[in-house]
């Protein structure tokens, strides 16, 4: 369960979100709306534990994030608005250096999932903006983090990479998984219902 209470924002004494509080429990998706600078990757960030919020608690079980050391970062898995990818390393590459556990059957069966077969061996230096947001998101398929925390995945994706990765996320939620995500587009409908906070407005 990922519960935020009460938690405000202020940068350059500008009131980002305050008072922020919801709780995501297993199987529950949200997407967070809002204009651009509206706060959207700050909040995704404070989640993440990657910053602090000015005040408030973010918890995940019982438990602050900030005092969550022990397997905090195998529980979640925080795609950033770039794909964060080096250029000089193949696809295959990229991905072992996220996943050194992961075999390379699976690295290239990843890879597949997101249509890069033949793409493999190939420096990300020469992918398009899509193929390498794919690369990015091939994680998805070998990650086994319970939270995912996504910033903009959607970002230069064709509608059927969108397509293939709303069945991704609604197996993750069918798993008991929770993705919080930002993007500017909407998902697909699906059965699953999707939360929405909207910076300085309300869950629904
Ligand atoms: N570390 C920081 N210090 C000062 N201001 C910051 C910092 N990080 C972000 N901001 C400011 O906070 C505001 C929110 O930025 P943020 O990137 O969270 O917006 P966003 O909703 O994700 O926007 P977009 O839709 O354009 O991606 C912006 O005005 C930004 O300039």
């Amino acid at each position: 369960m990922l519960q935020a209470l009460n938690v405000s924002c202020y940068r350059d004494e500008r009131v980002l979100f305050k008072d922020l509080t919801f709780t995501l429990s297993a199987g529950e998706i949200m997407q967070i709306e809002g204009e651009n600078g509206a706060g959207k990757t700050t909040l995704l960030r404070l989640l993440t534990g990657l910053s602090r919020p000015d005040e408030g608690v973010i918890s995940w079980g019982d438990q602050s994030i900030l005092h969550h050391c022990e397997g905090w970062p195998q529980q979640m898995l925080y795609l950033a608005h770039l794909p964060g990818i080096k250029q000089v390393l193949t696809a295959y590459e990229n991905l072992r250096f996220y996943h050194p556990k992961a075999s390379r059957e699976a690295i290239y069966q990843a890879l597949e999932e997101v249509e890069l077969t033949g793409y493999e061996e190939i420096p990300v230096a020469h992918f398009s903006a899509g193929q390498q947001r794919r690369v990015a998101l091939a994680r998805l398929w070998l990650t086994d983090a319970t939270l995912w925390i996504l910033d903009e995945p959607l970002t230069a994706i064709d509608k059927w990479g969108v397509s293939t990765l709303n069945a991704k996320f609604m197996a993750h939620l069918a798993r008991q998984g929770i993705i919080v995500l930002t993007t500017h587009q909407d998902l697909p409908a699906s059965a699953q219902p999707i939360r929405k906070l909207r910076l300085s407005g309300d869950v629904e």
